[in-house]
């Protein structure tokens, strides 16, 4: 049992959450405590973990353009081990991946999206399948327009570290529908084992493009200025980038798991006449919070254009 899982465009994101998947098959599989199939999304329910179960994917499909790629991708799922070295990848094999899958997770750049679908035979190889789309601006009535009513359209934005198992997803809303239920499970069971996973509308999908999909862009930036700032005043630079790295990984988890609001987090570190407000005054001085903000919204606006015609 066990269904078959199609990556069609396996670059970044479709090697990062593939990976994310075969590591918590694994672990499954080998009743380790990594296994990681609990749903995050509170409302949801936990699904029920079974190796045989048809909710969870058991085969796996790849594609790629170049044979270049499809050598490093084999190398690579080769060198993960457990399943990994199983994944089937296919170059120019677009049709054939959505014919043997049984759930499709398009991972190309949103710019070949209408290229690929209408490759011959491709929608009706999609005809009574799940179409899971990743790509950035691309919205559910253009795929949709692009392979019939007769496939189910999701939207996902994971990001990339999906790939270490803690990635932050966004699922589209389905309609509720008892003939949704299989999907919506192996949606959650994707993407709940290599993160967090979320269901949103459709409507917020620019925004979650942009603060979590690009997000692990924005935090590396403020992160290596950071460990700069440590490097400028003697630390040597390895260990000034682990002192950031942990520093923002305690912090988001605290706000995370304890549900400790980031104002009182700072508050708590912020000694009266000490150096933290010293240092806080001097983020103010740099407008460090419309920055950070305002590049949320320049990337959602950005996001809302891909995939879209070029204005002329
Ligand atoms: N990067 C990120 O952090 C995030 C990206 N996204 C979205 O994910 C999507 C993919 O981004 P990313 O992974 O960074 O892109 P990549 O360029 O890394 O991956 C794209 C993949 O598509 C393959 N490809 C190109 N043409 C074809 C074709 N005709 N048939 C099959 N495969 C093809 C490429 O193969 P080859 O190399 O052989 O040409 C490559 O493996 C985008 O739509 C983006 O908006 C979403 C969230 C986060
Ligand atoms: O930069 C991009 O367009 C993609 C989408 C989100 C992250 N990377």
């Amino acid at each position: 049992m066990g269904y078959t899982l199609a990556v069609i465009g396996c670059g970044t994101m479709g090697i990062a959450v593939l990976s994310g998947v075969l590591a918590s098959l694994d672990a499954t599989l080998s009743q380790s405590a990594a296994a990681k199939w609990e749903s995050h999304t509170p409302g949801t329910t936990t699904p029920t973990l079974l190796p045989t179960d048809d909710s969870l994917p058991s085969r796996f499909v790849a594609t790629v353009s170049r044979q270049e790629s499809a050598k490093r991708l084999r190398s690579l799922f080769f060198s993960l081990g457990g399943l990994g070295p199983s994944v089937e990848i296919l170059v120019g094999g677009n049709v054939k991946a959505v014919e043997e899958a049984d759930v499709v997770l398009l991972c190309c750049k949103p710019q070949l999206a209408e290229a690929i679908l209408s490759e011959p035979g491709l929608k009706e190889a999609l005809h009574g399948k799940l179409l899971i789309s990743i790509l950035a601006g691309v919205t559910i009535a253009q795929l949709t327009n692009m392979v019939g009513a007769g496939t189910s359209v999701v939207r996902a934005m994971p990001n990339t570290p999906c790939k270490i198992r803690e990635g932050m997803t966004v699922v589209s809303n389905l309609p509720s529908s008892d003939s949704l239920e299989l999907d919506r499970e192996r949606i959650l069971k994707i993407f709940s084992s290599i993160g967090r996973c979320r269901f949103l509308d459709e409507k917020h999908f620019d925004a979650c493009t942009a603060l979590s999909g690009s997000g692990p862009a924005f935090a590396c930036i403020f992160l290596e200025a950071m460990a700069d700032g440590g490097v400028m005043m003697g630390l040597p630079r390895a260990e000034a980038l682990e002192l950031a790295a942990q520093t923002l990984q305690g912090a988001a988890r605290m706000t995370l798991g304890g549900g400790t609001h980031p104002a009182q987090l700072k508050d708590a570190v912020t000694t009266p006449g000490g150096c933290t407000i010293a240092g806080l005054l001097a983020l103010e001085d740099g407008r460090v919070r419309s920055t950070i903000a305002r590049a949320i919204q320049i990337a959602t606006e950005r996001a809302s254009e891909l995939g879209q015609p070029a204005k002329k």
